[in-house]
């Protein structure tokens, strides 16, 4: 929408005929965004060369766990002068690779060609035009400057930056905290218990991000805390809301069968407790999220947990920085 606001044609790839008829004919997308009007700049095809070929930039958004399937089906499509920009929020949890890795490995390019648009950004104002503020994050300059030019206008408002890695990490582990918050709110805890999750979350946010290899700094940004809040406090959110129903005693299958979209903080959950691992850093929230989500443990006694761990200082937010270190 945001690409047809500024000019652009605008062609969708979609998998079902009727969403793209309903899309090419109503301008609506009843299913995924009910009651939004699409501009007819905005064309939909199940066929993807027909979508991809020719074009000067591509944006990926599907689901993670459909990336690579996605991508391999646009392959034969893509040509190097090509912008690639992707805006999916989450980790392949067999590989835990980010998703601009599986998107170089599919088609065969390097890592710095591809960009990644994150930050607080519900589809849902976007589309009715609400002021937005994200973040375009490429190696190379260049290109994440091109997706800046692409997207920005009155009321999307782009911000680039240069480190990838801390852009990808930040939009995917937002989403475990969100679904945490989510779940503190439907057991009614109040607001103490979220700003708490949401302030330790993004503590354990940058402790991995940072051991991974990221700039600290990003995490106070758009695709951090901003995304963090967002995500973690906004009825649109997904994350957020299957948190709140799994607070309220629901079980995970018939949360997600009620949701009917992705929810990618679950699958975001299993990778973080394996990501912590290989990399030895603490992540205690989204352990305990683990333990809830695939091992039956009980919301309740996983926040008793939480509050029940050995006493810290709070300037342990990264495993080898304290403040002095820091600070020398
Ligand atoms: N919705 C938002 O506001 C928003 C904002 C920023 C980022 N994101 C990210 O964008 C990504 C997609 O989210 P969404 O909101 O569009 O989800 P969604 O569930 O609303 O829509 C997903 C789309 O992908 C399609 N899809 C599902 N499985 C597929 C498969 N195997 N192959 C091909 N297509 C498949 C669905 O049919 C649907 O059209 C996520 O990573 C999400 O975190 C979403
Ligand atoms: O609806 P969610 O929880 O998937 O969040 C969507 C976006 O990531 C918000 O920026």
């Amino acid at each position: 929408s945001v690409l047809a606001a500024n000019g652009l044609e605008v062609t969708m790839w979609t998998r079902g005929e009727e969403q793209a008829a309903e899309i090419n004919n109503q301008h609506r997308n009843s299913r995924f965004l009910p009651g939004a009007e699409l501009s007819p700049r905005i064309q939909a095809t199940t066929n993807m060369g027909e979508a991809v070929q020719g074009a000067s930039a591509v944006l990926i958004v599907a689901p993670s766990s459909a990336m690579r399937s996605v991508v391999n089906q646009l392959k034969s499509y893509y040509t190097p002068d090509m912008l690639i920009i992707h805006a999916t929020k989450g980790f392949e949890t067999e590989s835990l690779k980010r998703m601009s890795t599986v998107i170089s490995e599919e088609l065969e390019c390097e890592e710095g060609h591809i960009v990644v648009l994150s930050g607080p950004s519900h589809a849902e104002e976007v589309v009715k035009r609400c002021p937005t503020t994200v973040v375009v994050a490429s190696l190379d300059k260049a290109a994440a400057d091109a997706a800046q030019a692409l997207f920005m206008n009155a009321y999307f408002r782009v911000y680039t930056n240069r480190d990838m890695l801390g852009v990808e990490l930040a939009g995917a582990f937002k989403n475990i905290i969100a679904l945490g918050a989510g779940m503190s709110d439907g057991l009614d805890f109040g607001d103490n218990a979220k700003a708490a999750l949401l302030t330790r979350g993004l503590a354990e946010i940058t402790r991995i991000g940072v051991e991974m290899g990221a700039n600290p700094l990003t995490f106070s940004g758009l695709a951090g805390i901003g995304d963090l809040v967002v995500t973690a406090t906004s009825q649109h959110s997904r994350n957020w809301r299957a948190g709140s129903m799994l607070g309220q005693g629901q079980k995970l299958e018939d949360v997600l069968n009620s949701m009917g979209m992705v929810v990618e903080g679950i699958r975001t959950t299993k990778a973080a407790y394996f990501i912590s691992q290989k990399y030895g850093v603490q992540m205690p929230i989204a352990d305990q999220l683990y333990h809830v989500l695939f091992q039956d443990r009980e919301p309740r006694d996983a926040v008793e947990a939480l509050m029940g761990r050995d006493p810290k200082t709070e300037m342990e937010v990264m495993k080898l920085e304290t403040w002095e270190q820091w600070h020398s």
